[in-house]
């Protein structure tokens, strides 16, 4: 357990200093390992509702299992979207963490490319941060609408992700990004927001090339 929230603290700290949790906005989690605690189910650390993230307190973690049951510690909140949390963890095998940020860029994209349902990305270096290393390598990163219904919004989102890309876009709020390792996670997450940034400066460039 102290391993596990460790790890989600050194992560937070070093996406909350690019400014990847707005407004306390975001969320993170890992599996956690030894999950003796309760009867062998899988458990998962996972950081605590409406937090300023570039702050580090002892009330930052806590645990909850795959249905979003919290046991420790019990006089916290767990994240809002735990429920998106869980259901990662429950349809993607191997998943062994989960973080969730919105930035500028992936709101852009999300608003850019939302109606298409997908935003696809082909031909970048970038793609084997994916582990993608074929010539002709792409990823199609499914988008999904947004909705305050905590329930509704996981349920869109099981809908449409799969365990060969490791992202969904959520129209006009962020996204959400797992892997085998919080290592994977981050890289991941990192290689999204960089073909994000690329393509709205391209966007843009286009757009000023043509006036
Ligand atoms: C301004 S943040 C709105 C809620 C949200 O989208 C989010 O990621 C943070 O929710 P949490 O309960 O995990 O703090
Ligand atoms: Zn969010």
């Amino acid at each position: 357990m102290q391993q596990a929230f460790k790890t989600l603290q050194t992560a937070k700290g070093t996406l909350s200093q690019r400014g990847w949790f707005p407004a306390t906005s975001g969320n993170m989690s890992v599996r956690i390992k030894c999950s003796s605690l309760e009867n062998n189910q899988p458990i998962i650390a996972i950081t605590s509702s409406g937090k300023d993230k570039s702050v580090h307190t002892s009330e930052d973690f806590l645990l909850v299992n795959l249905n979003g049951d919290l046991f420790y510690p019990t006089n916290l909140k767990p994240s809002a979207e735990t429920l998106i949390h869980t259901s990662i963890y429950q349809l993607i095998p191997n998943c062994e963490a989960v973080f969730h940020v919105h930035t500028i860029y992936n709101n852009l994209i999300s608003a850019l490319y939302g109606d298409q349902g997908k935003v696809i990305f082909m031909k970048h270096e970038m793609l084997k941060a994916f582990n993608i290393w074929k010539e002709d390598a792409s990823i199609t990163i499914p988008i999904v609408e947004n909705h305050a219904n905590i329930p509704k919004l996981a349920e869109e989102i099981r809908r449409v992700i799969h365990p060969e890309v490791p992202g969904v876009l959520i129209k006009n709020h962020g996204i959400y990004v797992w892997g085998d390792s919080d290592f994977a996670t981050k890289r991941h997450l990192e290689a999204f927001e960089f073909l994000f940034e690329y393509q709205i400066n391209m966007f843009f460039l286009e757009k000023f090339n043509q006036t």
